[in-house]
């Protein structure tokens, strides 16, 4: 990860960002925590279905046997992973057949499943207008995150203060997003989080997987729609790319309908 951040601009961005989960953006594509902050990560996507690809599609840097071959392997884990866990979460919740959690997300079907590289600059609260990651849920069914370093937080169900997440060597944070809320008949609650800047001198280093269903599963939405996997998805993103002003107007879709 290093080695690709601190590579030159052109470098990294040699693909650009061909689809929203695939591909390189530098910082500033994404609206900040602060009203009128622009975050200040930069992003390194590889797609599950891309990754399969016999030639994948990435920077030249990265496309390499050693490099494609962790890629791979840390999706495919991440991939059982989270689908073990939604198939225990089906059993839990006592469902069967077609209507299993993971029975929509079926590893053959195309997806929006991706690994995210992110390298976050490091930043003062205090006088830094371009910090952090901004308060939102996760679009997708499960997400595995990765990270050795202070920064992440969370707003539980129900409260207005926000707690930190202490990173623990050996062990990744597993974050419900939108859609498996909606999937559950929003039982489950996706998690509101944030990231903020703990220090002004070290970069931030973290590492996602995000499970995300099949494009064509449908699930009731927090307006009450018939949506798509895929077109929450797409429209999430925009969400994501808006300014604050613009924001304020689709909040509930910011965190999947949750309060906060
Ligand atoms: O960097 C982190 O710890 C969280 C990143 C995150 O929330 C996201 O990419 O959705
Ligand atoms: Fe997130």
């Amino acid at each position: 990860m290093r080695r690709f951040f601190n590579s030159p601009h052109d470098e990294k961005n040699e693909i650009g960002l061909p689809s929203l989960e695939h591909g390189y953006e530098p910082v500033g594509n994404h609206t900040g925590v602060l009203e009128g902050t622009m975050v200040v990560y930069e992003i390194l996507q590889v797609s599950r279905d891309e990754i399969r690809m016999p030639n994948p599609n990435l920077p030249s840097i990265v496309h390499n046997d050693r490099d494609i071959k962790t890629f791979s392997d840390f999706i495919g884990g991440s991939n059982i992973i989270t689908k073990t866990i939604l198939s225990c979460l089906s059993t839990a919740f006592g469902l069967s057949g077609e209507a299993r959690f993971e029975n929509a997300h079926r590893n053959e079907h195309k997806s929006n499943s991706a690994l995210a590289m992110m390298r976050y600059l490091p930043g003062d609260p205090k006088s830094s207008k371009e910090i952090g990651h901004q308060k939102h849920t996760d679009i997708g069914s499960l997400t595995l995150l990765f990270s050795e370093q202070w920064g992440l937080q969370v707003l539980p169900p129900g409260s207005d203060t926000w707690g930190f997440v202490e990173p623990k060597k050996g062990h990744a944070v597993v974050n419900v997003g939108d859609s498996l809320r909606f999937a559950s008949g929003h039982k489950l609650f996706s998690c509101i989080h944030q990231v903020v800047p703990i220090d002004n001198v070290a970069d931030r280093y973290s590492i996602a997987f995000f499970l995300r269903p099949e494009n064509h599963a449908k699930f009731l939405d927090s307006q009450g729609r018939w949506v798509r996997a895929d077109q929450w998805h797409d429209e999430k993103f925009d969400v994501f790319k808006a300014t604050h002003a613009e924001q304020k107007l689709v909040n509930s879709m910011l965190v999947g309908g949750m309060e906060g």
